[in-house]
């Protein structure tokens, strides 16, 4: 399939995602299967689609400067996503781009619109997309470099400061590192190593999970080790079942648990024997998580779907060793995947989910045996859903104390990290070129 057709594809895809707000990789996944494309116009599809949704502001700003009129919505999208080609691909000549948006506009508009396609691109060409230098306001200087909005900008801005700030969101555009999870009932992460090497996938051991591994060059999707011996897991998430500390023979509960990345984690970490008691709210989420376990062999899994904030309707106080609430969240931490959250959530959004996140803590926490400990978890990079969130908790429950032994037991690299609090730890997707996340270890206070 010609690279024009690739184009034609992208399009249709901005067109959907960058308007409804739908999971753009899912139906970026969906385009990649559906139509049959090479290897190298996967690529390029992939690399149009997420570049110019990740860079949508920046490129709006770049567009508005020669278009001051209204214009249809594929228009833009094609604007948007030829300029993306011309600015930030080296390896893509303008003219071939310009060529290629211009044959588009023919084929879905009239002759006037593709005169008008070349004519602004012809421009950017000749003289460059505008200088942001010249941005006065340090914010919008920010948001509109890296393409986060607004209220975004400033919300971090006042919450972690400028510097680390403009450091996630130059962060939040580069491309996202994989990272495997070893099934270590199968096989040594050694082992493993070695057979993804001969397969041609370079792998380094990560800093954060024993069992996991960084890949340095390769698909591991490709591999014949996926998906019964190795899980695709982001590292900073692995760290989350790592802390739990969990052991043989406990009873765990995983509040909060499909598609099931840590959950299968904590059973393999149990040796697949004791007990895990993994919900969520619908059938068809508990089913992920069900598949998984199946796919990784992990028998002591059993899934439900449930209300987790209704939790004591269904089992006794004190009656869990180890607790995972991995919290639904606003997800600012995995911007890097799913650029399209960044454009969508909003601040409203964030203060509904810290009710629901603090319903869910006051639900779990009682279920947790007096020796026990609770692992709290989110995939986002905001103050309200994480620290307050626990300071809020620990203010209310004078029982509840965050585990000193958590920062002692952290990785050696995360001790050193600006995110640590009193509360917990907060992992910018800047620290090892991953997700976003926070977590922190919850105890009964006569238990340190
Ligand atoms: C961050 S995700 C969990 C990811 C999962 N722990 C993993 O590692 O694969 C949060 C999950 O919480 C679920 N959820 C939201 N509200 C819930 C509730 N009241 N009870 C149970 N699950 C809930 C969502 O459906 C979502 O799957």
């Amino acid at each position: 399939m010609s690279n024009k057709s690739v184009r034609e594809i992208a399009l249709k895809l901005l067109n959907q995602v960058g308007e409804s707000g739908g999971f753009s990789h899912i139906l970026i996944n969906q385009a990649i299967n559906n139509n049959n494309l090479s290897n190298q116009d996967k690529g390029l599809l992939t690399e149009i689609v997420y570049g110019t949704l990740q860079r949508k502001l920046t490129l709006e700003y770049y567009v508005k400067h020669f278009v001051n009129k209204k214009t249809d919505t594929w228009v833009k999208w094609l604007l948007y996503m030829s300029v993306y080609q011309m600015a930030f691909l080296e390896r893509v000549p303008d003219h071939a781009v310009i060529n290629e948006a211009v044959t588009i506009a023919k084929k879905r508009g009239h002759k006037g619109i593709s005169g008008f396609i070349n004519g602004v691109l012809r421009n950017v060409q000749r003289q460059g997309v505008p200088d942001t230098s010249q941005i006065k306001d340090p914010i919008e200087k920010i948001s509109v470099e890296t393409s986060h909005p607004y209220w975004l900008v400033k919300r971090w801005i006042d919450q972690y400061g400028r510097a680390t700030t403009k450091a996630m969101c130059e962060s939040n555009l580069e491309t996202k590192k994989l990272s495997v999870r070893v099934q270590p009932l199968k096989n040594t992460v050694e082992h493993v190593q070695n057979l993804l090497n001969k397969e041609g996938i370079e792998t380094k051991h990560s800093e954060l999970s024993q069992q996991g591994l960084n890949i340095i060059k390769g698909n591991p999707l490709n591999s014949k080790l996926f998906p019964k011996e190795i899980t695709i897991q982001d590292e900073t998430s692995m760290l989350v079942s790592e802390m739990l500390d969990v052991e043989p023979g406990m009873k765990v509960l995983d509040a909060c648990s499909a598609p099931g990345g840590k959950t299968t984690h904590i059973a393999e970490k149990m040796n697949n024997e004791g007990t895990v008691i993994a919900y969520d709210l619908h059938d068809k989420k508990v089913k992920l998580v069900k598949d998984k376990a199946e796919t990784l062999d992990l028998d002591i899994i059993h899934t439900s779907a449930q209300d987790s904030r209704m939790l004591n309707e269904i089992h006794q106080e004190e009656s869990f060793d180890r607790i995972l609430l991995d919290a639904p969240c606003s997800g600012l931490g995995v911007l890097r995947s799913k650029p399209d959250i960044k454009y969508h959530k909003t601040e409203q959004d964030i203060y509904d989910l810290t009710k629901i996140q603090r319903e869910l803590l006051e639900s779990v926490f009682p279920l947790l045996k007096s020796n026990g400990s609770l692992i709290y978890s989110t995939c986002t990079v905001d103050q309200n859903e994480n620290e307050d969130q626990i300071k809020a908790f620990l203010d209310d429950h004078p029982d509840v104390q965050v585990d000193p032994n958590f920062f002692k037991e952290l990785p050696k690299r995360c001790q050193s990290l600006g995110g640590i609090s009193d509360y917990g730890i907060q992992i910018f997707p800047q620290d090892f070129n991953a997700d976003g996340f926070f977590l922190t270890r919850l105890i009964k206070k006569s238990f340190v």
